[in-house]
């Protein structure tokens, strides 16, 4: 085997590189300062077996200080100049951690997992280093961005056009990349046609599709140099997708044409999956780990919070909840109805729950839905509502936990307790989202008495303290 891993935050606290062991110990520790102070004595049963030690003896060049350097010095001589003058226009200075830590990776042309908090601003690092790699000039497709979702993969193309705009004031005749989205819901005969009459530099794909223009031969992936698979454990845990993933990864195009990136904020055991990357030659051999704030899988300005109720008396904590909160913006987050629960004909909770609403909630926010079994125009329409800004309330199963940033949100609320740690990540993670800013949220947890636990085993996976409310 032939991998790294470097928690990389862990660097300069502990003056030692981090591997798999600890991270996992830690998991089960508290806080940081517990974990801090088990870490000798984990340390002393342990073999640091660092096999290939490039990545320790060519460290990034950037030193990591309070006021280090700049975005546009991380990426200058490799990203072109009007992308980083759009970048600064967009307000993206300073860098966050992933993209101070992992983008000399990226640039030194590694393959590489970028595990980071949610919010941690992976979506930029990636786009980053796909304009460091195309060239403008040719007319064919270099880079493909596979994401899980529609709704996430209307987002990176939102944002890969806006980093790929004119910058204000520039009339050069340089010619700018364009973005396509092939995503599930779409026209194929459409996207077909937009190939053949002009190649757009990058497509953002959800893999459903992709895999189709694909079996169809209506497209290729010859000319990609770069791929990036964004949230990558959720595609490769769904039944749906994960066949088709692997034939892209594999067959439809091969790592060793390509620069190949996994990006996400949880990587279940990342060793495993390391050594699956290089065995089943989705990356190539030196593959690197970016594991930045291991100790740390959730922004550090959450504050977690639960009450336990009787199930009957669920909506109506939530109302008091939700009123005394008064929240900027919030999600409801609810699971998805099982089969048992459908075969008893009794209402999905999401109806529940918004039909509650709009009958009980009186104060300012828009009452918004969003289910996977809502159509695409549906799904689309409630994403834009929430996008416009102004105050609202989203009810939502997990569609929404996956990467959708929504940077106003305040308060999430877990009317259904997630099904996993992992997912109570991602939920969690769709508030704090302005990287340098200050302000806290809140993640409350609506439990009935026997789900205490269940939220304890969270609590001591992610490392997080959860406070009861009194009820
Ligand atoms: N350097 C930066 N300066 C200011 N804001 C930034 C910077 N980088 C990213 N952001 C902002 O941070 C927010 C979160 O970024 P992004 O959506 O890429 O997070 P992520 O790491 O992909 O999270 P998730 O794992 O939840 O998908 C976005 O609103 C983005 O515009």
């Amino acid at each position: 085997m032939d991998t790294n891993t470097l928690s990389l935050s862990l660097l300069p606290t502990l003056g030692i590189l981090s591997y798999e062991k600890p991270t996992l110990t830690c998991y089960a520790s508290r806080s940081r300062n517990h974990f801090l102070k088990s870490f000798s004595s984990i340390n002393l049963n342990l073999t640091f077996n660092f096999r290939t030690p490039q990545a320790i003896l060519n460290p990034s060049p950037i030193t990591p200080t309070a006021d280090g350097p700049t975005l546009r010095e991380i990426c200058q001589p490799h990203v072109p100049h009007h992308v980083l003058q759009r970048m600064e226009e967009i307000g993206y200075v300073m860098p966050t951690d992933v993209q101070r830590q992992g983008l000399p990776y990226l640039f030194s042309g590694r393959d590489c997992i970028l595990h980071a908090q949610t919010g941690s601003g992976k979506t930029l690092t990636y786009l980053l280093l796909i304009h460091s790699i195309i060239d403008t000039e040719k007319s064919c497709v270099q880079a493909l961005v596979l994401v899980p979702t529609r709704e996430l993969g209307m987002q990176v193309t939102k944002v890969a056009r806006a980093l790929a705009a004119k910058p204000t004031g520039v009339n050069g005749e340089q010619k700018l990349c364009t973005t396509m989205a092939l995503l599930d819901g779409g026209t194929l005969k459409r996207h077909k046609s937009w190939l053949k009459a002009e190649p757009p530099t990058i497509v953002v794909a959800t893999v459903g599709s992709l895999c189709q223009m694909l079996e169809r031969h209506m497209f290729s992936l010859e000319t990609v140099r770069v791929m990036i698979v964004d949230e990558v454990d959720c595609i490769f845990n769904s039944s749906k997708q994960v066949s088709s993933l692997r034939k892209i990864l594999t067959s439809y195009s091969s790592c060793n044409n390509r620069q190949t990136v996994f990006a996400s904020a949880s990587i279940p055991q990342h060793k495993r999956f390391l050594h699956d990357s290089v065995q089943q030659k989705w990356t190539k051999r030196d593959v690197v780990h970016i594991h930045v704030s291991p100790v740390e899988p959730m922004p550090s300005r959450l504050y977690h919070r639960f009450i336990i109720c009787d199930t009957r008396r669920k909506l109506q904590t939530l109302l008091s909840l939700i009123q005394s909160d008064t929240p900027e913006s919030g999600i409801i987050f609810v699971g998805e109805q099982s089969e048992k629960s459908k075969k008893a004909g009794n209402a999905p909770s999401t109806s529940l729950v918004i039909e509650f609403l709009k009958t009980s909630y009186q104060g300012s926010l828009d009452i918004l839905l969003l289910e996977d079994k809502m159509n695409f125009n549906s799904r689309a329409a409630s994403l834009l509502e929430v996008k416009k800004g102004g105050g609202y309330l989203l009810v939502a199963t997990d569609i929404a936990a996956r990467g959708v940033d929504l940077p106003e949100m305040s308060h999430i609320y877990n009317f259904d307790l997630p099904r996993t740690a992992i997912d109570y990540l991602h939920r969690a993670g769709r508030t704090c989202r302005k990287p340098f800013s200050d302000i806290n949220c809140t993640v409350t947890s609506i439990i009935v008495p026997d789900e205490r636990f269940v939220l304890q085993r969270y609590e001591n996976e992610l490392m997080f303290n959860c406070e009861e409310l009194a009820s």
